[in-house]
């Protein structure tokens, strides 16, 4: 007897035609394109490797998680935050209102289907993007074929396993900051955080919450902000002076009131760099923590500063100035990347106007502006789209079915 894998394979992918874009990652920049695109009466798919929405929120991140800019810059179109939200939402409350979101649109992802290759047809001016579904142990390949793409995985779709001497033979737990829950079963454990972004800041403030020993690894220079100034988020507050001002201005501006407000971090072993904080996010796309209280407990002494790592032992890691120490377990706060590049055959992806691309291709939540930079991407592809799906519309003077299911593989 065949399994339908079997079956499958031996008729080849499933091949199946979608009249209007189709959409990959239902996280804040799908749904917001998503929602966009329904209002305009333009159909579209939705494909998410995942089995849930905003899978990143759901799934990736940890129990103490709370929006670290305010509501207003994160909530999606046409849809504002409830009343009663807090000025920064916990992520139970951000879910929440992307579940509601989804809902409201009748937005229905094929779930569970991983992008694995997306190439343009140039002779048929079309887009051929492969999935392998993966529910249970049935594996199901499906052939999407499209006039236009949208991107919209995110920029935080795996994390990085930095490659460092002896790592493999650490005998204690090693995961990664997306798999990092709480500090919970920690209590009394010697944890080494590498990474000083904001998961490494607030992985190593939930740590010290629980009453573990986290050592935190600062290889090169973080800029700290406060996360409010004089009552105002630090984020409002330096959107606000960029419509008057220059960045380099802002960025000194910026520094000031955090030299007043948290002092020279350089005592607590964590150097500044030398661009200013707006202009390294802008130019290298380095996202300045805004502090929560990890200083705090950095200057008490319940979070130690340690500097890079030259390699691990069995139980100890040994540090660049030579100090040893004993550690119980790793957690990898060092960042993320996103796979796009493996499996979307265009080299100049990232090098168009940052959502754009040719032949139909967009991307939106790629230009390291986080959810408000997502929105705005969203915003301008789905009106995008809308030009070119009216301008075809008029040019065929036909209605065109919804979905196509293909006789034959292309
Ligand atoms: C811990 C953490 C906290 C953050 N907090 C903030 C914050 O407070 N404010 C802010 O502005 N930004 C924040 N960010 C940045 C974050 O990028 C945004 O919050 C937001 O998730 C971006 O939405 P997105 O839809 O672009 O990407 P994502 O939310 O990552 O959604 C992408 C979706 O695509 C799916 N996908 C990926 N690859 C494939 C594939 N090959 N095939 C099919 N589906 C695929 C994923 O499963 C996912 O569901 C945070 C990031 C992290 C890691
Ligand atoms: N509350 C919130 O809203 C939160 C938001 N976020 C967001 O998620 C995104 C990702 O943040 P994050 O996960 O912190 O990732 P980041 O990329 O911002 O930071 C990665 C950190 O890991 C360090 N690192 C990488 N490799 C090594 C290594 N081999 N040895 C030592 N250190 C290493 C980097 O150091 P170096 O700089 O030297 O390369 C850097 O300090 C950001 O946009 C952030 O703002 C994250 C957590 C909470
Ligand atoms: O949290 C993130 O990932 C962000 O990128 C949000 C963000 C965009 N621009 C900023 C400037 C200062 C601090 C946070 C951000």
């Amino acid at each position: 007897m065949f399994s339908f894998s079997q079956q499958n394979n031996f008729f080849g992918p499933r091949c199946v035609w979608v009249n209007g874009p189709v959409i990959v990652g239902a996280g804040s920049s799908g749904l917001a394109i998503s929602a966009c695109l329904k209002n305009q009466g333009i159909p579209f798919v939705v494909i998410e490797r995942s089995d849930c929405i905003a899978s990143l929120w759901q799934k990736r991140t940890y129990d103490r998680l709370k929006l670290h800019l305010p509501k207003k810059f994160c909530q999606l179109p046409k849809v504002p935050f409830p009343e009663e939200y807090p000025e920064y939402p916990t992520k139970k409350q951000f879910v929440d209102y992307l579940e509601n979101y989804a809902k409201k649109f009748d937005i229905k992802p094929q779930f569970n289907e991983c992008v694995q290759s997306a190439k343009y047809d140039d002779a048929c001016k079309l887009w051929r993007v492969k999935t392998v579904s993966t529910t249970g142990s049935i594996r199901a390949e499906t052939e999407y074929i499209c006039q236009m793409l949208v991107v919209a995985t995110g920029e935080n779709a795996e994390g990085v396993i930095p490659d460092i001497e002896g790592l493999k033979d650490f005998s204690g737990e090693v995961i990664h900051a997306k798999d990092y829950k709480s500090g919970q079963k920690y209590a009394g454990k010697k944890v080494l955080v590498v990474g000083c972004g904001n998961s490494g800041m607030e992985v190593s403030l939930d740590l010290s919450n629980y009453n573990a020993k986290p050592s935190m690894v600062v290889r090169s220079s973080v800029h700290v902000l406060p996360r409010e100034i004089m009552g105002k988020s630090t984020f409002d507050l330096a959107m606000m002076l960029m419509k008057w001002l220059p960045l380099w201005i802002v960025d000194k501006i910026l520094l000031i009131f955090a030299w007043f407000l948290i002092g020279d971090t350089q005592r607590y072993g964590i150097k500044r760099p030398s661009l200013g904080p707006l202009t390294l996010k802008n130019n290298h796309g380095k996202t300045p923590v805004l502090d929560i209280g990890t200083l705090e407990k950095i200057r008490s002494g319940d979070i130690a500063v340690v500097p890079g790592i030259k390699r691990f032992t069995e139980k100890t890691v040994e540090l660049v100035n030579g100090h040893i120490l004993d550690i119980d377990s790793v957690v990898l706060a060092t960042g993320y990347f996103s796979k796009v590049p493996f499996w979307l055959h265009d080299k100049d992806f990232f090098s168009e106007n940052g959502w754009k691309g040719k032949g139909g291709l967009y991307a939106a939540g790629f230009t390291r502006r986080g959810l408000d930079g997502a929105i705005a991407d969203a915003v301008k592809i789905s009106k995008d789209i809308g030009k070119e799906w009216r301008k075809e519309l008029n040019q065929k003077k036909q209605k065109v079915p919804t979905h196509r299911r293909c006789i034959s593989t292309f």
